[in-house]
């Protein structure tokens, strides 16, 4: 039976592409929904099987939406991951007369769309208002479907092949080495190619005032010489100045190593939440 997989829709995200180039060469339903807390949701309630989602940009950093939802709300594992190379562009609705960038009055699309392209739009468009939206495929059909009006949106190069829409500028993302990484989530395992690149996250959870907690920690995996790609802290919700970490770790769950390093750190009082060990993509362009 064919597989669902809920991804940030409508149709033309990144998120779509990303989704995609998960699945190829397999047979799955891909269904769109309108935020990413909703695709986790439809994961967690069992309305799809998988879901893809945003986590982390070069430009603008964590996805907060996803990470924290599936740190609290959640108990998905994450099953790939694939870093996807982004590129935005200004798009505006297709029209008899050409619109000029200093009339654009609205820009639209999502924060972490419009946050890596700040540099461009207080250059060129210091005029217009921003305004959020879920994804930019969403911006994309919201100035499709209003040509009278002077906006554009910013979103993906597929978009106008979507929406009746043409290029009012292209790249224009701040920095050009600019990625997204994405997370499959979902109960079943899934088969998945081959692939080079490993890694395991996990969530610890300090003991309250232990000073150089976060050292000892880091030093269970520093003296194993297991490489850490990425550490990054979020609330816990439960109080200010309360921060969960949320650890990568550049290998795979084995049977001695990753147990040691985690057994030690939960003896200094630590708890220890294993989010997921998955294959690290890396999208090829052709
Ligand atoms: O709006 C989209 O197209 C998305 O897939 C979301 C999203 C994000 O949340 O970071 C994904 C990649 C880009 O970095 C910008 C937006």
């Amino acid at each position: 039976m064919e597989k669902k997989l809920a991804f940030l829709g409508p149709h033309g995200t990144f998120s779509e592409e990303a989704a995609r180039a998960l699945t190829a060469g397999q047979r799955f339903q891909h269904l769109p929904y309108p935020s990413i807390i909703d695709v986790i949701s439809a994961v967690a309630e069992g309305k799809v099987d998988y879901g893809v989602v945003p986590i982390e940009n070069t430009i603008e950093g964590t996805v907060n939406s996803a990470l924290d939802w599936l740190i609290h709300e959640v108990d998905l594992p994450i099953l790939a991951e694939l870093a996807l190379p982004i590129s935005q562009h200004l798009l505006i609705a297709r029209r008899e007369e050409p619109l000029q960038l200093s009339s654009i009055q609205r820009i639209l699309s999502h924060p972490h769309a419009i946050a890596q392209c700040h540099n461009f739009i207080r250059e060129h468009l210091p005029q217009a208002t921003i305004e959020y939206t879920n994804s930019t495929a969403k911006a994309a059909q919201i100035v499709s479907e209003h040509p009278e009006e002077a906006w554009a949106a910013i979103g993906t190069r597929l978009n106008p092949e979507i929406y009746p829409l043409s290029f009012a500028a292209q790249e224009i993302q701040d920095y050009s080495n600019n990625y997204t990484r994405f997370l499959l989530i979902g109960t079943e395992p899934l088969d998945m190619p081959l692939c080079p690149k490993e890694k395991t996250t996990i969530l610890v959870t300090m003991p309250e005032d232990f000073p150089g907690a976060l050292y000892q920690v880091l030093a269970a995996f520093a003296w194993r010489k297991i490489n850490l790609s990425k550490i990054e802290s979020r609330p816990t919700k439960k109080g200010l100045g309360s921060y969960y970490f949320v650890i990568d770790i550049e290998q795979k769950m084995d049977d001695v190593l990753l147990p040691g390093a985690f057994a030690e750190i939960e003896a200094l009082g630590c708890q220890v939440r294993q989010l997921g060990t998955y294959p690290s993509y890396l999208y090829k362009t052709t």
